[in-house]
Parts: C-alpha cells; sequence; structure tokens
C-alpha cells in the first residue's frame, strides 16, 4: 500500500495568473480548497476579479505590485501572464503550484479525476535522476524501480527542483504550428514523469507547473514581456532555460509528465504568432547560449548564479538586441526585489 502522500497546505501556495473571473476554480475546488491561492490581476487594475466563496486568497493588482516595489516593480511584466512571478515572490511557503485560469481538471484514462496539484507534490518530494537515464522512467514510484545496470552509486538521486505537467486537449504549440494545425488536440495520456537529463534544456511551459521555491524560486523570473516589450509568450520560455542552467550548476532535479490538466481555450494564433515573433527568430541564437552557458564554481546560490547569468546575457545576448540589455537589467532588479521581500533567506 503506498503512503499517502503529504497534503503540504501549509507549505505550498498557488499562484493564478488573471484577466478573467476566476470560475475555473469550482471544478478544482475539492484539490485546491485547503490551499491559499496568490493571484496576480494583469490589465487594467480597477477591473473587480470575482473569486468564487470558500478559497483563501490575496489579489495583487498593478497598482499593488507598483506599490510594493516601487521602481523595481519594471521588472514585472505588464498584459501578459509573465506577471504571475510577483506571485513567486510575494509567497513565503516553501513550494509554488501555478496554473492558467483556462486549465480545468482533466480525467486519467479510467475516468477519474486528476488531483494535479497531489502529483506536482509527488513529483517535487521525491528525488530526480538527472545523471543516468532509467529507461523505467521513475524509479522511485511505486511498481518501479532503477534498471540492471544503472549505477549503484546514482540510485540516491539529487534533489527536485521543478515538476513540469502537461495538458490534455488544447496543447501549448506555437503561433506557426497551431496555425497549420488548428484543430489538432493532445488527446494521448502518457502515464510517465521523466527527470530531464542534466546538459538537456526544455520548453518550460507555465499553465501547469510546480517548483521548490526555497530550491530554485529566485531563478524563476518571468522576464519582460507584454506590453512596451518586443516579445510575448517566451515568458516561462526564459525561466525555465535560466533554472535548468542553474538546476544542472547546482545538481538539482527537473521532472516533466504527469500530471495533466484539460487545456480549455486556444488563444488566438495571429496575436499569439505577432507576440512570438522575435522569439522564434531570437532562440535560434538563445538556445546555444543557454547550451554553452556555464557558472563558476563559486556561485553556490540560486541568487549569485542569476546574477551571474544575467551578465552573461548581458555580454553575449545584448549583441542580438538591446532587449537583453534591459532583461539582463531586469534580472537584477528581480533578484533585488526578491531578496528586498524575501530577506531571511537572503
Ligand atoms: O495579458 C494577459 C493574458 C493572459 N493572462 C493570464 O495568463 C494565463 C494564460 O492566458 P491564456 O490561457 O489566455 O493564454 P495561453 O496562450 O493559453 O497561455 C499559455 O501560453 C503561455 C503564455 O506565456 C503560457 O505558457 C501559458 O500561460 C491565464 O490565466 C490568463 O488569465 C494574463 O495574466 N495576462
Ligand atoms: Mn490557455
Amino acid at each position: 500500500m503506498a503512503a499517502a502522500t503529504p497534503l503540504l497546505t501549509d507549505e505550498l501556495d498557488i499562484v493564478i495568473p488573471t484577466i478573467r473571473n476566476l470560475d475555473f476554480l469550482e471544478m478544482w475546488r475539492p484539490f485546491f480548497q485547503p490551499y491559499h491561492l496568490i493571484i496576480v490581476q494583469d490589465g487594467d487594475p480597477s477591473k473587480t476579479i470575482k473569486v468564487p466563496d470558500g478559497f483563501d486568497y490575496e489579489l495583487y493588482n498593478r497598482n499593488d505590485i507598483n506599490k510594493i516595489l516601487g521602481p523595481k516593480a519594471s521588472c514585472i511584466s505588464f498584459k501578459d501572464s509573465a506577471c504571475r512571478c510577483f506571485g513567486y515572490m510575494v509567497s513565503k511557503k516553501k513550494y509554488i503550484f501555478t496554473i492558467d485560469d483556462d486549465c480545468f481538471v482533466a480525467k486519467d484514462p479510467s475516468g477519474k479525476d486528476i488531483n494535479a496539484l497531489e502529483q506536482h507534490i509527488k513529483n517535487l518530494l521525491s528525488p530526480s535522476t538527472p545523471l543516468f537515464f532509467n529507461t523505467l522512467y521513475d524509479p522511485f514510484r511505486e511498481g518501479a524501480d532503477f534498471v540492471r545496470g544503472y549505477p549503484f552509486s546514482y540510485r540516491e538521486g539529487v534533489p527536485t527542483a521543478v515538476s513540469h505537467g502537461l495538458w490534455l486537449n488544447i496543447p501549448d504549440y506555437d503561433a506557426p504550428t497551431q496555425l497549420v494545425k488548428p484543430a489538432e488536440r493532445n488527446t494521448r495520456y502518457v502515464d510517465a514523469v521523466l527527470t530531464i537529463p542534466k546538459g538537456t534544456l526544455f520548453p518550460m511551459c507555465g499553465m501547469n507547473l510546480g517548483f521548490d521555491r526555497d530550491l530554485i524560486g529566485p531563478a524563476m523570473y518571468f522576464g519582460l514581456m507584454g506590453d512596451g516589450q518586443p516579445i510575448g509568450r517566451y515568458d516561462d520560455m526564459w525561466a525555465g532555460w535560466c533554472i535548468k542552467v542553474i538546476c544542472d550548476h547546482l545538481g538539482l532535479g527537473v521532472k516533466t509528465g504527469l500530471p495533466y490538466i484539460w487545456h480549455s481555450k486556444a488563444s488566438n494564433p495571429f496575436v499569439n504568432l505577432k507576440k512570438e515573433y522575435n522569439g522564434i527568430f531570437w532562440q535560434e541564437e538563445i538556445i546555444p547560449f543557454f547550451q554553452a552557458a556555464t557558472l563558476p564554481k563559486d556561485c553556490t546560490s540560486v541568487q549569485n548564479c542569476y546574477i551571474e547569468l544575467s551578465k552573461q546575457v548581458k555580454e553575449k545576448l545584448g549583441k542580438i538586441d538591446p532587449y537583453f540589455v534591459k532583461l539582463a537589467d531586469a534580472m537584477v532588479t528581480w533578484i533585488e526585489a526578491w531578496d528586498e521581500l524575501n530577506p531571511a533567506k537572503a
């Protein structure tokens, strides 16, 4: 009989970026009600966001962000889901789960409702195996183990910093793919959790994401996107590339796979194409930069790693476009703001 997964209700915050009313919470009530929500209201702060009764939450709009961070609020995006990272900064908990407001409870092949939060907690509380690939997937899962030939010296694994969940129905495609395949829906439920090997980058989607805030929180900056910026919808991607380089350096693990959520709404591919255009072009240089990025041995804290990465971004990506000089500076501002709001850990 598998041990029950700890609920971590006092150690985990749920962060939701939103421009809509949060009726979607009704479907999540059985799973989310015991948790504290941090709602980051984007767009017009004078709009009232309706939150269903019975949830314990704090809500921050742009006026609140400006009041709390002052000039440092410039590093928090406006009119882009990237604003969600403000919720990571103000949280006081060890774990974060972030979800979009058009993501609902999915069903597994047996027809059972998937408690995505429980699976993320399972993923985060069990080690990752980035140093040697286990062909039977997650060796710490009930009914699985390390396979023959797996070095015993590696079987302890490393602490898991990030749990990246997936989506049934509307897949997280970029605009060109969505334009070519508008009717494509993801119906395939793959019953697996994988550790992303050390040295391998991945496209992190912020729709259904859990992470250990103490292990990697300061690197979970979702960048400068949306209003006034030449790029959008690369918020979670940027954070994913930064956290993976830092996790590899610090010996932390990143997992992807279960849990699934049901992604209900496809955003407009033409609007998305405009937001993504520069990103699709620039990423052909950004990816080699992150693949080659190395951090000095004396970078032993996430903050130090992140500041060092920001210097390399400025030096090496600043040549692509002045945007990256701005982004590198915003990365520093983010860390300053993070340490200001989280002095004990700093
Ligand atoms: O200006 C905005 C727009 C939206 N939001 C909130 O962010 C999430 C996602 O919005 P939505 O579901 O409409 O868009 P998607 O294209 O499906 O988003 C995914 O793509 C990436 C965007 O960077 C990211 O991985 C996913 O979020 C909702 O909760 C909206 O309410 C916002 O805050 N500001
Ligand atoms: Mn969506």
